[in-house]
């Protein structure tokens, strides 16, 4: 089987010895930068942990992006530095403060400071039909946040989707908050692909579906 290609501006260079995802852009959490490169740590990025798995993400670069559950910008900067028009919510104001700052030498990312759990909040601000949903809102109630912005989605866009088991039910076994995530998504997603992130991220499942 071949391995997924890599989105364009997304490549593998060496720092300090070691062969990792970068993009190209201003650092932002203080990651290691060769030229014009930084690192994307798949340990500090769910998204980046999929890509470094090797899950088809559909991403091919410049797409238009809605990021739910920003926070300080760690992965939504390194969207930005290959993606198109991308649209950040965060709710929380503390690591937004930072987000705006990543904001500021990427003229094509835009912060919003708004609830997930209420897309009518940004609906007049995000265009219509964009091409990517990633989620990474680490809250209760992941599976409705995806379906409730699918509103968003082009028919041929993609959800990519981090899910917290311990954020749904921090006493049940994964697999089993998994299975029901993955039921509740079908009321508004056919699943393409999922796979546990726990080489990078524990009890986390990665996500990639696109909307009935
Ligand atoms: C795990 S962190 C995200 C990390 C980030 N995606 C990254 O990789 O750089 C989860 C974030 O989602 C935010 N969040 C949780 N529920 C949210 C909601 N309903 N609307 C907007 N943001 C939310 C939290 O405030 C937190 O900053």
């Amino acid at each position: 089987m071949t391995e997924p290609t890599l989105p364009a501006g997304v490549e593998r260079h060496e720092f300090d010895g070691s062969t990792r995802l970068a993009t190209r852009g201003e650092p932002v959490y203080g990651e290691p930068t060769d030229g014009e490169w930084r690192a994307w740590d798949p340990h500090r990025s769910k998204l980046g942990a999929m890509l470094e798995l090797g899950m088809d993400t559909g991403l091919a670069g410049g797409e238009t992006v809605l990021y739910l559950g920003a926070a300080s910008g760690t992965t939504v900067s390194h969207v930005a530095d290959f993606a198109g028009p991308t649209y950040a919510v965060e709710f929380a104001a503390r690591p937004a403060r930072d987000l705006l700052e990543a904001a500021e030498s990427r003229p094509w990312l835009f912060p919003l400071l708004e609830d997930a759990r209420k897309p009518e909040t940004y609906a007049h601000v995000v265009e219509a039909d964009v091409d990517v949903v990633v989620q990474d809102v680490a809250t209760r109630g992941q599976a409705r946040v995806a379906l409730e912005n699918a509103r968003f989605l082009a028919d041929d866009g993609r959800l990519l989707l981090a899910v917290k088991a311990r954020s749904e039910d921090v006493t049940r076994d994964p697999e089993a908050v998994f299975d029901d995530v993955r039921a509740e998504l079908a009321d508004g997603y056919e699943l393409l692909e999922d796979r546990r992130l726990d080489d990078y991220h524990t009890d986390h499942l990665g996500v990639v579906a696109r909307p009935r």
